[in-house]
């Protein structure tokens, strides 16, 4: 069953720059992005990937890693949360 707190959804850029006490604990460096430790204000804990710069190239790769990361649920897999879109941050 998915309730609200399971609900893949947008996040505010607020929310995410406060969850990861402004991008402050790294945990880890992928092809296009780093990934932050993040503690959302209802206390659930979760990794924040937050991409390098933005480019058309960057941007179709977004777009293609939310659509599939929606879309993945696996026993074996974390859970995809949301995604969040700002200016120039994504
Ligand atoms: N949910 C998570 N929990 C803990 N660490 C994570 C999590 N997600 C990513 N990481 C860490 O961040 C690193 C980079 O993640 P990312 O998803 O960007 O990597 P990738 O898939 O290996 O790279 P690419 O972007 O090239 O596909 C991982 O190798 C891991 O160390």
């Amino acid at each position: 069953m998915e309730g609200p707190a399971s609900m893949f959804r947008k996040f505010s850029y607020k929310e995410t720059k406060k969850a990861t006490n402004n991008f402050n604990t790294i945990i880890g460096q992928g092809g296009f992005g780093t990934v932050y430790k993040a503690q959302f204000s209802d206390g659930f804990v979760a990794a924040v990937k937050r991409m390098d710069k933005v480019s058309e190239q960057a941007e179709d790769d977004f777009c293609r890693e939310i659509e599939l990361v929606e879309r993945l649920h696996h026993r074996h897999l974390v859970s995809p949360r949301g995604f969040c879109v700002n200016s120039r941050e994504r």
